[in-house]
């Protein structure tokens, strides 16, 4: 097993001796207002654990935190092929009952990816966590065989320069994939020779283990075993790709033709591979195959597969995440008008250029041709978990709201906006990502976690008020067409209705606080005004009235609302 194992099931043997350490604890306590259910983490047997009628999910993530050490920041739950992510809402009113398996998702995203090559040809993969030192790692090594044991003979070298043992992981290791070389000292004379695809690595010394005490010259290449196979996918042949597209796709390209292999991302709930360039020094693209989505035939978080179809959100389906999210940056327009594909602009909101791919692709298991969305890889400095609100420019959080809204996203928690900071007075950016689970069926699951930051309830700008008024459902639909994606009857109601909402509460002076909390439930179980509004569409028009007439019905009935409002 792997150190990066030995974390990972240390952390799950501790969890589980804690778990019944506190059940045993914490027994006689509970009787009928409370409820056994069983935790089912990856990697480790199934979880006891209590659950009372009154516990919240955050007090639930609270109690697993202290009770099992998995920070409530890092901890997805799902129940039934359905996020837990209403976090005031009580876990029963997901309908979880007694004996029921509820699934923990962890994101190790305090975890780096280590992999150490030895002269040998050996490699080791470690996940360490960042705040360990290059000490521990050799300690690590040294555990590998007899063969590692001196830790004073490891020499361990990272871009050409040896490492300090008291250097971080953290600073070797700043985006997640740093891949070390270990030499032995062993009076060996070491010379390095650039070859074609490659290097030439001359040892004069003995190499452990495979010739002891004779003199040999070890050929260490980065063989070309990728037969790269990486290019757009696009249904329409009219469509031509940006120069921002293309050199994504050129780079991504170029890395895995030098035999650089995808970085698994040790957040999110699906498979997000990030993707280096020829240096395999930098991340250009976040490539999200549709069969690793959550709940996807090969999901690699341990997630079940839907039995249903339906997404981990309510109102979407399992396989057309990476269909949204290209819907997302082709429908998120440069302030000018409408996104073309060609063109290089930013959209008012900053959703990073997405395309579809399909890619030669051995990142999770064997190689395998898989389709999925590529996304440019954004440099930052965190997501808005990391930081509160208060620093956000007002206009900032107005554009991810809007694109928010607009969308009827139903997964804008603050791990899917990241952040950089620019300037001499590091003004921050935000850039929205992960919106696989944009333009849903219907508004069951739609939170937004800015309509509790104060930058909602602060009035609309004049910029962000033309930009409303210059939308057009039915032309984002046409767009939408053009380049390969016909959403559904409903998804498209929900597109048209969505951005009805937005227009005419920009219009009349609401905030974007005011316009989320028509849209979003407050409860689980308490539909939103959104809802009630469709509903009392739905049953005021006769059956079989086209779409045209529906949509005139809800405007009518939106109108009604909004003037009751703002009177
Ligand atoms: N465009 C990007 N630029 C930089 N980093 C990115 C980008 N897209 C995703 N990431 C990183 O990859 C991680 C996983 O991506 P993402 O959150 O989109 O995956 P997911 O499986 O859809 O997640 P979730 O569980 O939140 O639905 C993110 O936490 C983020 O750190």
């Amino acid at each position: 097993m792997s150190s990066a194992g030995v974390v990972i099931s240390s952390i799950m043997e501790d969890a589980v001796l804690s778990s019944v350490l506190f059940e045993r604890s914490r027994s006689p306590h509970y009787s009928d207002d409370s409820i056994l259910i069983y935790l089912a983490v990856p990697g480790s047997s199934v979880i006891p654990i209590r659950v009372l009628d009154s516990d919240s999910i955050a007090s639930f993530k609270l109690r697993i935190q202290s009770s099992k050490g998995f920070v409530v920041k890092n901890q997805k739950l799902v129940f039934d092929g359905r996020e837990l992510a209403r976090n005031d809402c009580r876990v029963r009113d997901y309908g979880v009952t007694d004996g029921n398996v509820v699934h923990l998702v962890i994101r190790f995203s305090d975890l780096r990816f280590i992999t150490v090559n030895t002269a040998c040809g050996k490699k080791f993969e470690f996940q360490v966590e960042q705040s360990r030192n290059v000490a521990y790692i050799k300690e690590q090594i040294a555990k590998k065989g007899k063969d590692f044991l001196n830790i004073q003979a490891q020499k361990l070298i990272c871009d050409g320069e040896e490492l300090e043992d008291q250097q971080m992981v953290n600073d070797i290791c700043k985006n997640n994939d740093a891949v070390l070389h270990l030499l032995i000292r062993k009076s060996a004379k070491v010379r390095t020779k650039p070859i074609e695809k490659g290097f030439e690595l001359s040892i004069d010394a003995p190499c452990l283990e495979e010739k002891k005490g004779a003199d040999m010259k070890v050929v260490v290449k980065k063989p070309p075993d990728i037969q790269a196979l990486f290019e757009p996918v696009t249904v329409n042949p009219k469509v031509e790709l940006s120069s921002v597209l293309e050199e994504l796709i050129n780079s991504t390209y170029a890395g895995l033709e030098k035999g650089h292999k995808p970085v698994m991302s040790p957040e999110g709930s699906g498979g997000a591979y990030f993707m280096l360039d020829a240096t395999g020094h930098n991340y250009v693209g976040v490539f999200k195959p549709i069969d690793e989505e959550p709940m996807a035939e090969n999901n690699p978080r341990g997630l079940p597969p839907s039995l249903d179809g339906e997404g981990l959100k309510r109102g979407t389906r399992v396989g057309e995440g990476a269909l949204r999210e290209v819907a997302a940056y082709i429908l998120d327009h440069p302030i000018s008008g409408p996104r073309s594909l060609f063109s290089n602009e930013v959209g008012f909101s900053g959703v990073p250029p997405t395309t579809m791919v399909r890619c030669l692709h051995g990142g999770h298991g064997k190689k395998e041709l898989k389709i999925g969305s590529l996304q440019k890889f954004v440099k930052n400095h965190g997501s808005c978990e990391d930081i509160g609100p208060q620093a956000f420019p007002v206009e900032e959080v107005h554009k991810i709201a809007v694109l928010d809204l607009r969308l009827a996203n139903a997964d804008r928690h603050a791990g899917n906006i990241l952040f950089y900071r620019e300037g001499e007075e590091d003004r921050i950016v935000l850039i929205p990502i992960d919106h696989g689970y944009c333009l849903p069926e219907n508004f069951e699951d739609c939170t937004f976690d800015w309509l509790f930051w104060p930058q909602a309830r602060q009035p609309l700008d004049s910029t962000t008020l033309d930009y409303i008024k210059s939308l057009d459902a039915e032309q984002d639909l046409a767009l939408l067409k053009f380049y390969g994606w016909e959403p559904s009857l409903q998804c498209s109601r929900t597109l048209r209705i969505s951005t009805m909402l937005l227009q005419k509460g920009a219009e009349r002076g609401l905030t974007l606080y005011d316009i989320g909390s028509i849209l979003c439930r407050e409860t689980v179980k308490k539909e939103s005004k959104m809802e009630e509004m469709i509903l009392e569409a739905e049953e005021a028009v006769l059956p079989g009235t086209g779409e045209t007439a529906f949509m005139e019905t809800i405007s009518e009935i939106m109108d009604l609302y909004l003037n009751s409002l703002t009177k």
